[in-house]
Parts: C-alpha cells; sequence; structure tokens
C-alpha cells in the first residue's frame, strides 16, 4: 500500500500566557492509502493537534507535512490552505457543528457550494451522500428534528459529500451512546471499504480499535508506539495499568 499522509519531523509549539507548550514533538509517520488510522492516547498528549495539523486547520512550527500529494507545509496563503480543506480532506467532529438554521440536505452541500457545483448537481450529490449514510427520507428536516447520531451521520454526509481522499475524525463517537458509536464505525468502514476513503480517527474509546488496521499512541506530544491488530490486547493493557 502506499503512502498517502507522511509527517516528517513535525513539532508544534503554542506560545501560550503561560510560557510555550509543545504540542507535537517531531513525529515522523505515515498513514497508507485507504487505512482505517487511529491515534490514541492521554489527554493533552496532542491527538487533536496531529489532525489539524493534516487537515491543514492548523500550521507546524517546522517540518513537512505532505498529504495526498500536497505539501501542505508550503501552502502559504488562507485562501491556499482553505482549497486544500475544501478538495482533499473532510472533517468529523465530536459536537456535529451543524447550522442550525438550514434544513439537513442544505448542511449537506455547503462543501459544494465553496466549490462552486451548480445548484442540481449539489441537490444530487447530497441526496447520494444521505442515502451512504444511511438517511434517505431526512432531507428537509431541521439539524434539532433528529437524533444525535443521526445529526453526526449528517455531519459525516457533509464530510464525504466532495468526495475528499482523506476523512479526519476527532472523537467522532465522543457524544453517542454505544449503540449509535458502533453505527459510526460500521459506516467509516464501510465508506474505507467502498470508497477506498482513508480514514485517520482520535478516540479515547478503546473498543473501537479493533476495527482499524493500525493505531498510533500519543504520548506528551511524542508518537510513542504504533501498533497492528497483533497488538491491540498489549495497546489496551497498557491503558488499563495506567489508569
Ligand atoms: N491553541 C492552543 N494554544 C495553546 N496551547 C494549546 C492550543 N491547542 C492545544 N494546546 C495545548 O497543546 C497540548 C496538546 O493539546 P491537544 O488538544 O492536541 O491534546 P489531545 O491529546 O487532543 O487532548 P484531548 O484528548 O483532551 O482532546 C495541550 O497541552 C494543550 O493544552
Amino acid at each position: 500500500m502506499s503512502e498517502i499522509i507522511r509527517l516528517e519531523n513535525v513539532w508544534k509549539i503554542y506560545n501560550g500566557s503561560a510560557g510555550q507548550v509543545v504540542a507535537v514533538r517531531g513525529v515522523t509517520m505515515n498513514v497508507k492509502q485507504g487505512e482505517f488510522f487511529a491515534i490514541v492516547g492521554p489527554s493533552g498528549s496532542g491527538k487533536t493537534t496531529m489532525l489539524h495539523l493534516m487537515g491543514g486547520l492548523d500550521r507546524p512550527t517546522r517540518g513537512s507535512i505532505v498529504v495526498a500529494g500536497v505539501e501542505i507545509t508550503s501552502l502559504r496563503s488562507d485562501a491556499e490552505l482553505s482549497r486544500y480543506r475544501n478538495e482533499t480532506v473532510g472533517f468529523v467532529f465530536q459536537l456535529f457543528y451543524l447550522v442550525p438554521r438550514l434544513r439537513v440536505v442544505e448542511n449537506v452541500e455547503l462543501p459544494l457550494i465553496k466549490r462552486g457545483i451548480p445548484r442540481e448537481a449539489r441537490r444530487k450529490m447530497a441526496l447520494e451522500a444521505l442515502r451512504m449514510v444511511g438517511l434517505e427520507g431526512v432531507e428537509n428536516k431541521y439539524p434539532n428534528q433528529l437524533s444525535g447520531g443521526e445529526q453526526q451521520r449528517v455531519a459525516i454526509a457533509r464530510a464525504i459529500v466532495a468526495r475528499p481522499k482523506v476523512l479526519l475524525a476527532d472523537e467522532p463517537t465522543g457524544n453517542l451512546d454505544a449503540a449509535n458509536s458502533q453505527a459510526v464505525i460500521e459506516l467509516f468502514k464501510k465508506l474505507d471499504r467502498e470508497k477506498g476513503i482513508t480514514i485517520v480517527m482520535v478516540t479515547h474509546n478503546l473498543e473501537l480499535i479493533w476495527h482499524c488496521n493500525r493505531v498510533a499512541r500519543m504520548h506528551s506530544g511524542s508518537i510513542v508506539d504504533i501498533y497492528t491488530p497483533d497488538r491491540y490486547g498489549e495497546l489496551i493493557a497498557s491503558f488499563v495499568k495506567r489508569s
């Protein structure tokens, strides 16, 4: 499998009021094309920062990040970064961030408006994305008329509607019960399998890692180990020992 994401000696240092915080400390790693990859680690270890760097939501202090052939560290202007975000990656967050005054289908269409896709084609693509996440029939509802699990699936439809190469998910099940968490994971696996989307997911839920191809464990801004399924038992045991 070829690699789709490559981080080379990446650092992120924040200058906060209490001094400098090293959020990511010289990370070198890759994610392969079509992988379902997870990042785990204690609170404050740098997981979200890593996802933001890969997604061009934030810039590294040092180092190189290549995603789908784009050296994102060389994108100088905010417009270039914004274009990269819109064309290459899709984001899913713990809080779904749907726009309450827009209907479900209009929420899903948002990334397509930025791309300048005409109205009719937009609607067709949005309905197809809603079908893909198992939500046909709710397109004219408003987000607050849906359950949390359904709202997250709308957010996933919005993330995939522009056909990104990479889906970046930050605690996507953090606000969901066990059944809805399972549904989201099954959906990710389907997107991975059927659409070939590479997925990078940050999670605190260790039960979810069994669905992933590889898992990076972070601590204090570093990746301390990368696990394959044969070592997931060892990874889970290391968390149990710590808590
Ligand atoms: N904008 C910022 N300014 C200053 N410090 C920040 C900023 N964003 C993150 N940090 C710090 O960087 C470190 C890593 O934060 P990050 O959110 O990436 O960790 P995390 O592993 O995702 O944590 P959690 O599991 O709690 O979400 C923390 O010490 C955090 O306080």
